[in-house]
């Protein structure tokens, strides 16, 4: 039977997440969301026929989702998820899973605001799920078992791929794939910019760019693929892109990346700590 699953806090990632569902096929009319404003629910019902409700305008809006969900989706900003889970406890089936897919935010939080025994499972997705082919860390609570963890992967298995990780693992998974979509968007643009000082037009260059990272990832959706083989398959032995690789190497472009991706994870436990 298809899960019904409510979404608290539509924007940016649960949107993602709501659009690669009903991408995949399943029926809008076993969705529902909320956002705080009422242009964005009516934006978001408007495009995806999805029904939506404004927490800005009807309070019990929150409360309305929930009832009588299978699965609950937390995806409003760090600061604002242990309030929400405290405001939609006293709505929630003993059985309801319920999700929270925000930075930083750990199970011992989100257990500390909902009911004794109820099953939680937190989440890192990231945004390419709506475009079917997203990459989710996932980690149970204490009450999740497996049929729980099943549930939370459905939400985001036909959409993308689902990896359990331990918790203190789940930063880390937030520094590769949970931001990795902008640090590819910012090398696209890091590209374009370079072809504009080459002399392209800003125009060509961007959808240069854009096709070369798009293409380029496509390659890598193959099962095992090795992204150092597919960068040698085009780097010729003193060819142009030899070079290109040896200014990245050494002005310390690798380095710089896994500095990005530390400097992530700490924000995500200096977060953690400020929001427990
Ligand atoms: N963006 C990303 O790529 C990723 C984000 N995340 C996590 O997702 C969460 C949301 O981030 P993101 O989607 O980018 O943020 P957005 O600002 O795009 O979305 C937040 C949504 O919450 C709504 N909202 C705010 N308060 C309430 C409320 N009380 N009740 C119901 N809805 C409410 C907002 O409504 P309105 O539109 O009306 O303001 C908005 O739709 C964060 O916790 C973040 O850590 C995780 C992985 C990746
Ligand atoms: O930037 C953020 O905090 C969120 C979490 C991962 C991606 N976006």
């Amino acid at each position: 039977m298809t899960d019904t699953i409510a979404f608290l806090g539509t924007g940016n990632m649960n949107g993602a997440i709501l659009r690669g569902l009903l991408a995949a096929g399943h029926p809008a009319s076993s969705l529902r969301a909320t956002t705080r404003s009422g242009a964005s629910a009516t934006a978001l019902s408007t495009e995806t026929g999805v029904e939506a409700k404004a927490a800005g305008e009807d309070a019990s809006a929150n409360a309305w989702a929930v009832e009588g969900a299978d699965v609950v989706v937390l995806g409003v900003k760090p600061v604002g998820i242990a309030e929400l889970a405290r405001q939609i406890a006293p709505q929630l089936r003993p059985d309801t899973v319920v999700l929270s897919v925000a930075a930083a935010i750990t199970l011992a939080t989100l257990e500390a605001a909902l009911p004794a025994g109820q099953p939680v499972v937190r989440t890192m997705p990231n945004t390419p799920l709506q475009v079917g082919a997203g990459a989710v860390g996932l980690s149970r609570g204490s009450s999740a078992d497996d049929a729980a963890v099943a549930s939370a992967t459905a939400v985001f298995g036909a959409s993308g791929q689902v990896f359990e990780v331990p918790e203190a693992q789940i930063d880390a998974v937030s520094a590769v794939s949970g931001s990795g979509p902008a640090y590819a968007f910012y090398l696209a643009e890091a590209m374009a910019d370079g072809g504009v000082a080459l002399g392209l037009d800003r125009e060509l260059a961007v959808k240069l760019a854009a096709a070369t990272v798009a293409g380029a990832g496509r390659m890598l959706e193959q099962e095992g693929v090795d992204p150092a083989a597919l960068r040698r398959a085009v780097t010729s032995p003193n060819g142009t892109t030899e070079r290109a690789i040896a200014v990245f190497d050494a002005r310390g472009v690798r380095e710089a990346i896994a500095e990005g991706e530390k400097a992530a994870t700490d924000r995500a436990t200096q977060l953690s700590i400020e929001l427990a």
